[in-house]
């Protein structure tokens, strides 16, 4: 009998309990049925997201691509309450977000954003910021190092920094509190190759037990290095939610095949 039909067989005898314990087997982040909407003047609103259903699993790395104004980042901010959803749930582990304390939410689940906001003060304390929070210990010359920064940095103004730099400084900022879910908003947009190169290998040594890592980009060659699955986003609806195979397939969807021939063709 094949070792998926024995691991079924195995479950079903379970008692449902013991079945939910086996964390491997439990999405990190679940959100359903997900909508969001600005209240216009007057009574009417406009919905920028529209029913949204879906997993991150562990060990995974997840690209969100699509157009520009598509929602992508609204999705992102939701998965960390930065936004709040008009409809619809999501859970961390398991637990609905909105009964998890958000500094704690925000520890597990760490939102990068394309322009990071830096902290009035020096490097340094942008490092220190969250790490004293949660009483952690680090070596902040080490972080900057990981990210490509000079340690030098350590007592430059934040703000001195260039948008790649700062770019890097966040995400060193968020890393090393160790969240398990990442999510990222064009974490290299203001990166060189290099730069590039080096932020997608980070990330994929930070991937292990459980994590995982929700990637926006508008590169489909970068969303076909890093990523295990894609969602491709239109108008606040999630087109198609593929493996990076089915995505980059000669049978994908016609949809697909026109988005990636917009941005490019040859993949
Ligand atoms: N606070 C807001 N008020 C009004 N409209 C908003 C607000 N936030 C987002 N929008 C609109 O919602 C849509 C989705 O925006 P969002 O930033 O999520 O898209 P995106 O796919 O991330 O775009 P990009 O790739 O350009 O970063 C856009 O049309 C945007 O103008």
């Amino acid at each position: 009998m094949p070792f998926y039909f024995l691991l079924r067989r195995f479950f079903s005898l379970l008692p449902k309990d013991e079945y939910i314990s086996l964390s491997s087997y439990t999405p990190l982040l679940q959100w359903d049925d997900l909508s969001f909407s600005i209240p216009d003047k007057g009574a009417t609103s406009t919905t920028i997201l529209h029913n949204i259903t879906g997993t991150l699993n562990s060990g995974e790395v997840v690209a969100i691509i699509g157009p520009s104004g598509s929602g992508k980042s609204t999705f992102l901010k939701l998965l960390n309450r930065l936004l709040e959803p008009t409809r619809g749930k999501i859970q961390y582990k398991g637990q609905a977000i909105d009964k998890i304390a958000v500094t704690e939410l925000r520890r597990q689940v760490a939102y990068i954003s394309q322009r990071p906001y830096l902290f009035p003060g020096t490097v340094a304390d942008n490092l220190a910021y969250g790490a004293q929070l949660w009483n952690l210990d680090y070596d902040g010359a080490e972080w900057l190092e990981k990210v490509d920064l000079s340690p030098t940095l350590l007592t430059q103004q934040g703000d001195n920094l260039s948008g790649g730099e700062q770019q890097r400084l966040a995400l060193a900022r968020s890393l090393l509190l160790e969240p398990s879910v990442l999510l990222l908003d064009e974490p290299t947009s203001a990166l060189d190759i290099h730069g590039t190169a080096l932020i997608e290998n980070l990330i994929s040594s930070y991937l292990h037990g459980e994590r995982a890592v929700l990637w926006v980009t508008h590169d489909p060659k970068q969303a076909k290095r890093i990523a295990h699955r894609i969602f491709l986003m239109e108008q606040g609806r999630l087109l198609y939610d593929l493996s990076v195979e089915d995505f980059f397939s000669s049978n994908a969807p016609e949809k697909v095949k026109t988005f990636l021939t917009v941005r490019e063709g040859n993949y």
